[in-house]
């Protein structure tokens, strides 16, 4: 892949990056309620898995939208540059400090191959493109543990960070939905 793309997507991380530093915290507040709402709304029954995560940093939302997840809640245990390996979450207590301010669930691990379990996944992102093109933080984890799903995939991100265009590359894996504080769920 050529450096040209990577170093549009760096030059674009940058961007969304201090923009999201930058949001007030009675926006991301407002923005965590409105997502944490939408999460609940969602069409998952209590017998099926969902493969979340807990926001860190400036990502938007937080922890009560687990809450409304009524359902077996999977979350990312981070484990060097291989695929993602999950744990069951059990809540607050469940729960330590891991690397970049992320708190990871202290549970069994379940391995890679958890999330193939799961019927729909919300994926962290900086921005997604209207065909589904997610851009991450730029190491790797989720597009090395994506291909392993079959369920609806859902990017999580704000509003403005919904754009007409994300540079891509073949690993990228296409997002099927786009979860935003204002619009909640949309299908793309
Ligand atoms: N909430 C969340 N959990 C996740 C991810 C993620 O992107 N978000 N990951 C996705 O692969 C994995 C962890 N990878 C991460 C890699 C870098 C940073 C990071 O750069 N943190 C910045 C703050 C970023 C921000 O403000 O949004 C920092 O600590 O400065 C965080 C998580 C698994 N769990
Ligand atoms: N399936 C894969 N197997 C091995 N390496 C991969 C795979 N997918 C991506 N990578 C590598 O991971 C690095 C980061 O990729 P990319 O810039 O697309 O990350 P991202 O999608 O922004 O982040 P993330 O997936 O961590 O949220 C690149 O060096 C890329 O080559």
């Amino acid at each position: 892949m050529t450096s040209a793309l990577r170093d549009r997507k760096a030059a674009l991380r940058s961007l969304l990056l201090a923009a999201r530093r930058s949001l007030p915290a009675d926006v991301r507040a407002a923005e965590a309620a409105a997502l944490a709402a939408h999460v609940a709304a969602l069409d998952v029954a209590p017998g099926q898995t969902v493969c979340a995560f807990l926001p860190v940093g400036s990502e938007p939302g937080d922890a009560s939208w687990l809450d409304g997840l009524r359902c077996r809640v999977l979350l990312p245990v981070v484990t060097g540059a291989s695929p993602l390996d999950w744990a069951e979450h059990t809540g607050a207590a469940g729960l330590a400090p891991a690397a970049w301010g992320l708190l990871e669930p202290t549970g069994t691990r379940l391995g890679a191959s958890a999330i193939a379990g799961a019927s729909l996944v919300l994926v962290p992102a900086l921005a997604v493109s209207v065909d589904g093109v997610r851009l991450g933080k730029g190491q790797g984890h989720y597009d090395r543990s994506l291909p392993l799903v079959t369920a609806p995939l859902v990017a999580v991100v704000r509003d403005c960070e919904v754009l007409d265009e994300v540079p891509a590359e073949p690993h990228d894996v296409r997002m099927n939905g786009v979860l935003t504080p204002s619009a909640g769920l949309r299908w793309l």
